[in-house]
């Protein structure tokens, strides 16, 4: 039987551009994204989206209302729905077993739990969010265990690919749609009903089916693997530092071996974002569940080789102002994990500016897509500051980086956003306090038209050259 209804629960990063698009390219199906809370879909039913994504006010103008909507009644969604994604947050269990690592499944859970109160008629299941190997399997214990009579279900896995900053692209013209399910005929049936929507616009040989637990663990080993290579990258951007190789340079020599490939090899302060970190710790505790601690281990690197990234570039920061920031004024440009979004969920810029605070340093940060509640709320929990006042006592949020870098001894540069090339620097130089530093934890600047205007520059995975000129007496020759 053809899908004529879509229901999906949690209206988030994936629940609301995935079922957008859904919506946009399945004009006859019925789109109906459900969350618990009121804020976010009253967002999505306003002009001002919930989340920052470059094309994704256009996909949802041009759908909501006709066959795409946004609710609060769950119920009634999940009543009417042939098939139900279930998009909800897996975030790392902060509490009990397995805390700091092992994936907190209560949202799926209570997903499925009222799944199974309100059906009254056979649904296909679709598990959407990121979740530990065989979580379909609590799904269907759950549903099963509460089954009405006449009513059937069918649980299908199917990951969620799509990054920030690009995920309408990302879902429009996918590398590959992944689809776990059951061998049985009617587990069959569930896969090809799924298949049907993705094949509106993706041609089936780039749709993969395979058994849940493969689909389940692509998913967590696809993160793994692409942070693994941001890692592998920010280790030898250590190397280049100590010995003057240039890391862009090495990441091109290697990224031409086709066995390698260029991509995701940019060295910088760290990877952020909800899932890099959460995923990896999710497989790491998985791992050790499995009496696998030698896997566990091995993984466990890719977050380890993270952290000290991020220390590693702000210690730089703090060891080139002279050992000391404190009562110094420091322009933090970007906070979102990542350009071309408003997400600042792990991002590496939190962890550089707690430390900065923490050693006595005054911040202005500016951010062109985060919101000033957001910076407050980030900075004040889990808490070095007791409240949103404390905090704003030495963190000043600004509306551009020219202000945000007056007065101010040095720049960390901490989102790669595009309009931070484009600043005028001689402007900013002549602003600023002297000797003016710049950071640039993403390598995003000219550095030689910096150190020519006069900055100190520091970069990941490189040294840099000071004209003899420029040179202060007590810098080594080369290194600043
Ligand atoms: N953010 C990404 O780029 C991305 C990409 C791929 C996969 N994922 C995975 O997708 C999942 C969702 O991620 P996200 O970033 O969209 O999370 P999110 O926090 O932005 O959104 C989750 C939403 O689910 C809602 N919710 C929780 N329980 C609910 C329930 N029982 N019924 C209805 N709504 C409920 C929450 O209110 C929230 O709005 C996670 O497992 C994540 O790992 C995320
Ligand atoms: O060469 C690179 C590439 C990325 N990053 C950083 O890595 C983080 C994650 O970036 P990216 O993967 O582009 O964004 P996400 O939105 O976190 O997407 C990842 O996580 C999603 C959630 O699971 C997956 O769906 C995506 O496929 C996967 O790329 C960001 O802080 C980036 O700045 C680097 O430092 N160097």
């Amino acid at each position: 039987m053809p899908i004529k209804n879509i229901c999906c629960l949690g209206a988030g990063y994936v629940g609301g551009p995935t079922c957008s698009v859904i919506a946009l390219k399945c004009p006859e199906i019925k789109v109906t994204v459900a969350d618990l809370s009121k804020e976010r879909i009253k967002q999505w039913n306003s002009d001002r989206l919930p989340i920052y994504e470059p094309g994704l006010d256009e996909v949802v103008m041009s759908c909501r209302g006709k066959n795409l909507f946004f609710t609060n009644d769950v119920h009634a969604a999940i009543l009417e729905a042939d098939l139900i994604f279930i998009s909800v947050n897996t975030p790392t269990k902060n509490f009990g077993n397995g805390k700091g690592r092992a994936a907190d499944l209560k949202y799926v859970e209570s997903a499925a739990r009222l799944i199974a109160d309100i059906a009254k008629s056979n649904k296909i299941v679709v598990e959407k969010s990121t979740v530990p190997v065989r979580a379909a399997e609590s799904i269907s214990k759950i549903l099963m265990a509460n089954q009405k009579p006449g009513i059937t279900y069918q649980i299908l896995s199917n990951p969620e690919f799509l990054a920030e900053g690009t995920a309408i692209n990302d879902l429009l013209y996918p590398d590959r749609v992944l689809i776990g399910g059951e061998e049985s005929p009617s587990g069959k049936e569930a896969i090809e009903a799924l298949c049907s929507i993705y094949e509106h616009w993706i041609t089936r040989k780039n749709i993969l089916t395979t058994n849940t637990w493969s689909s389940e663990l692509s998913k967590l080993a696809a993160n793994a693997l692409l942070a693994q290579r941001i890692s592998s990258i920010n280790s030898l951007s250590a190397v280049c530092e100590a010995t003057g190789a240039d890391i862009s340079e090495v990441a091109r020599a290697v990224g031409l071996d086709s066995r390698i490939g260029p991509k995701f090899l940019q060295a910088s302060i760290g990877f952020g974002g909800s899932c890099f970190q959460k995923d990896i710790l999710n497989l790491v505790y998985i791992c050790e569940c499995l009496n696998l601690p030698e896997v566990a281990s091995y993984w466990q690197q890719v977050i380890d080789m993270n952290e000290y990234q991020k220390s590693r570039f702000t210690s730089k920061v703090i060891e080139s102002l002279f050992n000391t920031v404190t009562g110094k004024n420091i322009c933090i440009l970007g906070f979102a994990f990542k350009k071309n979004t408003g997400d600042t969920r792990e991002s590496p810029a939190i962890y550089v500016v707690k430390t900065l605070l923490d050693e006595g340093a005054s911040l202005k940060i500016y951010d062109p897509k985060v919101l000033e509640s957001q910076i407050i709320e980030d900075l004040t929990y889990p808490a070095i500051c007791e409240s949103p006042e404390e905090v704003m006592k030495n963190v000043m949020i600004c509306k551009d980086a020219y202000s945000a870098a007056k007065e101010c001894h040095a720049i960390v540069i901490c989102t790669e956003w595009d309009e931070f090339t484009a600043l005028d620097y001689n402007k900013i130089y002549s602003e600023m306090m002297k000797p003016a530093y710049i950071f640039d934890g993403r390598k995003i600047l000219d550095h030689q038209a910096l150190v020519d205007i006069g900055f100190y520059v520091q970069t990941i995975g490189k040294r840099l050259n000071r004209p003899a000129e420029l040179r202060c007496w007590n810098s080594s020759p080369g290194v600043i």
